[in-house]
C-alpha cells in the first residue's frame, strides 16, 4: 500500500462508514472495493449501499462477545434475502415482528427453530404464520394474545407454542422518548410494577397447550448507557426468583432485547459488544447467585448494532439556493421518504461530497430533501466544499438500519435499491421501485 493512501486509510477508521471504507485520491469514497461514484453512475441515485463485510464483522464481534448467548438479528433494522442469508450464515438467529418480515425470513430458508416473533399486537395473520412456520419462540404482548394462542394452539396440528413474556422492567434506558421502552405507561410489554406481568406468566402456565419458555425485555432503542442494561437485567432475575417462588419452576430462558447504540457522527457514544458482554456476564452471575439460581439461557437481539454502519446512501445534488438569511440549502433527489429519522427522532448524520475532487474553501450547508415539507431536512450544518453544485454526489453514513426498513413513498417518489458490496463486486438486494409499481396498486 502506497504512503499517501495509508494516509487516508487512517481517516476513514472513522467509526461511522463501513469498515472497508476508504477515500479514492480522485475524491470518491470507495465501499466494499468499488467507487460509490462509480455504483451512482451504473444504479442511479438516491442508492442505498450495503458493505457485507462490515454486516459480517459486526455480527462476530456479538458472536465472540456472546458466546453462550443466542444472538437474534432484529430483522426490523434491515431485512431481505440477502440480508436474512448473512445473519443465517454467520450463525445468529432471527427476530421478526410481522407475517412480511416472517415471509421474507421463511423464503430465504432461515431455519424456523431459530426465528422469535415479536409484536405488540401481532395480528391473527401473524400468530398463524408463525405458527404455520414453527417459529422457535413467540413473545407474547398481550392478555388477548395468550388468549388467542391459546385457542389457536388447541385446534391445531402444529406443536406446542414456546413463548416468552415480554415484561417491561420499569427501566428508562435515556434514549429518545419515541424508542424508549423499558419505561411504565407505554404500549410495550407487561408491567413488572403493576403485577401485569406476573398475572401474564400465571396465564401462560395455566394454558397446558402452550409452553412458557422464558422472559424477555427490551428497554429501547439506540442505548449507550451500560447502567440501564445492568438495571434490567437485574430486575429480570429477580422475576425469574419470583417465579420459581410462585410456581416452582425455573424458566431456562431469558431475553434482555436489543438497543445497542451506535455513533451516527464522528465522536458519538458507541456500545462496543464485548464491554457490554462483559458487564452483562458479572451481573447475571452475581444477581442468580443472590436469588439462588442457574443462570439461564440469554438471548440478545441487535438490529442498528449490526446493521446500520454496513449502510451509506448515495444523492444527487438537483438545487444549491441561499436562504434569505444567507444559508446555504443543498437539495437533494431524496429526504423523509428515505430517510424519516431527522424528522422523527431529530437524528443528525454527517455528509461527503463524493465523485470528484473539491476545489477547496468549505462552507457550512444545509441538506435538504425533495419532499413538500419544511422539516425534510437530512444534515444539518454540514462542511462543503464553497463551489458545491447541482450534479454533484453526496454520501451519508451510518444509513443500513432503519432506512430502507421505515422508507415511504411519499409524494409518491419510488423508494431507492439497496445494494450489496463485497470485494469489488455489487449485487442487488433490493431492486428499485418504479412508477409502474407505484401505479399497480392504485385499484382506480
Ligand atoms: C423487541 C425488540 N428487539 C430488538 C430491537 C432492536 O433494537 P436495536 O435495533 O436498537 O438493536 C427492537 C427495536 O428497538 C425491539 O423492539
Ligand atoms: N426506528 C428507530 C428504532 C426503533 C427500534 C425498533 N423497536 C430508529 O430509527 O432509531
Amino acid at each position: 500500500m502506497n504512503k499517501e493512501l495509508d494516509v487516508v486509510v487512517t481517516q476513514v477508521k472513522e467509526s461511522v462508514w463501513p469498515v472497508t471504507a476508504y477515500p479514492r485520491q480522485d475524491g470518491d469514497m470507495a465501499v466494499g472495493g468499488i467507487g460509490l461514484a462509480k455504483l451512482a453512475e451504473r444504479f442511479g441515485t438516491p442508492l442505498h449501499v450495503m458493505d457485507e463485510e462490515d454486516v459480517r464483522r459486526r455480527c462476530r464481534a456479538f458472536t465472540r462477545a456472546f458466546p453462550e448467548a443466542d444472538v437474534a438479528y432484529a430483522g426490523k433494522a434491515f431485512l431481505c434475502r440477502v440480508m436474512a442469508g448473512w445473519i443465517a450464515s454467520e450463525g445468529l438467529s432471527l427476530d421478526v415482528c410481522s407475517a412480511g418480515e416472517l415471509a421474507v425470513a421463511r423464503t430465504a430458508g432461515f431455519p424456523a427453530r431459530k426465528v422469535l416473533m415479536h409484536g405488540n399486537a401481532k395480528t391473527p395473520d401473524d400468530l398463524r404464520a408463525a405458527l404455520s412456520y414453527g417459529v422457535g419462540r413467540i413473545v407474547v404482548d398481550s392478555f388477548s394474545e395468550i388468549t388467542r394462542l391459546a385457542a389457536m394452539a388447541a385446534g391445531g396440528t402444529t406443536p406446542r407454542p414456546r413463548l416468552m413474556v415480554r415484561v417491561t422492567p420499569g427501566v428508562d434506558g435515556h434514549t429518545h422518548e419515541a424508542i424508549s421502552t423499558g419505561t411504565d405507561d407505554q404500549k410495550f410489554g407487561f408491567s413488572l410494577a403493576s403485577g401485569a406481568a406476573a398475572e401474564a406468566i400465571q396465564r401462560v402456565i395455566a394454558q397446558r397447550r402452550l409452553e412458557l419458555v422464558g422472559l424477555h425485555c427490551h428497554i429501547g432503542s439506540q442505548i449507550t448507557d451500560l447502567d440501564a442494561f445492568d438495571l434490567s437485567a437485574r430486575r429480570m432475575i429477580g422475576l425469574l426468583a419470583a417465579v420459581r417462588d410462585a410456581h416452582g419452576i425455573t424458566l431456562p430462558q431469558l431475553d434482555l432485547g436489543g438497543g445497542f447504540g451506535v455513533p451516527y457522527r464522528e465522536g458519538d457514544p458507541e456500545l462496543d459488544p464485548q464491554a457490554l458482554a462483559d458487564r452483562l456476564h458479572r451481573v447475571l452471575r452475581e444477581a442468580c447467585d443472590e436469588n439462588r439460581l442457574p443462570v439461564p439461557k440469554i438471548t440478545i437481539e441487535p438490529g442498528r448494532a449490526i446493521a446500520a454502519r454496513a449502510g451509506v446512501t448515495v444523492y444527487r445534488v438537483v438545487s444549491v439556493k441561499h436562504a434569505a438569511s444567507g444559508g446555504l440549502l443543498v437539495a437533494v433527489n431524496g429526504g423523509m421518504s428515505d430517510n424519516p429519522r431527522p424528522g422523527l427522532y431529530g437524528a443528525r448524520y454527517s455528509v461527503r461530497l463524493i465523485g470528484r475532487k473539491s476545489l477547496g474553501g468549505d462552507r457550512t450547508a444545509t441538506v435538504v430533501g425533495r419532499h413538500c415539507e419544511a422539516g425534510d431536512v437530512l444534515v444539518k450544518d454540514a462542511q462543503f466544499p464553497a463551489d458545491i453544485r447541482p450534479g454533484d454526489l453526496l454520501a451519508i453514513p451510518c444509513t443500513g438500519a432503519y432506512h430502507h426498513s421505515m422508507a415511504s413513498n411519499y409524494n409518491l417518489v419510488p423508494r431507492p435499491p439497496v445494494l450489496a458490496v463485497r470485494e469489488g463486486r455489487a449485487r442487488l438486494m433490493i431492486r428499485r421501485e418504479t412508477e409502474e409499481d407505484l401505479l399497480r396498486r392504485d385499484a382506480g
